[in-house]
């Protein structure tokens, strides 16, 4: 079982983390794509990731702009899990980006 992270790890983590921030017991962040179906590609690349690992982030999902959400809802809060799928998202991002 994933361990909860402190709020001490959690503000540790979003030092890492610098397009995230703490939305209660979850993290969050909003990003805007070139056009909507580059958003969907992203959104489709997140799925195949999270699905490999069991670990889903709720994606708000409005024209170009992207929000993700990243909470462990089995623990009610934030773990390991989350900072993962977090790292997961922005390589994603980048890469599509990148072009
Ligand atoms: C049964 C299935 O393994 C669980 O519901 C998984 C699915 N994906 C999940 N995603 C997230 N973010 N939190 C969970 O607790 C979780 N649990």
């Amino acid at each position: 079982m994933p361990e909860l992270l402190n709020d001490d790890a959690i503000t540790d983590v979003l030092g890492t983390l610098p397009d995230w921030e703490r939305d209660g017991d979850a993290i969050t962040r909003t990003v805007e794509l070139d056009s909507f179906p580059q958003a969907i590609q992203v959104v489709n690349r997140v799925a195949e990731i999270a699905e490999n690992n069991n670990h889903h982030p709720d994606i708000d999902i409005r024209w170009r702009t992207l929000t993700f959400r990243c909470s462990t809802h089995s623990e009610g809060g934030l773990t390991d899990l989350d900072v993962s799928l977090a790292e997961e998202i922005d390589g994603i991002v980048d890469a599509l980006r990148a072009g």
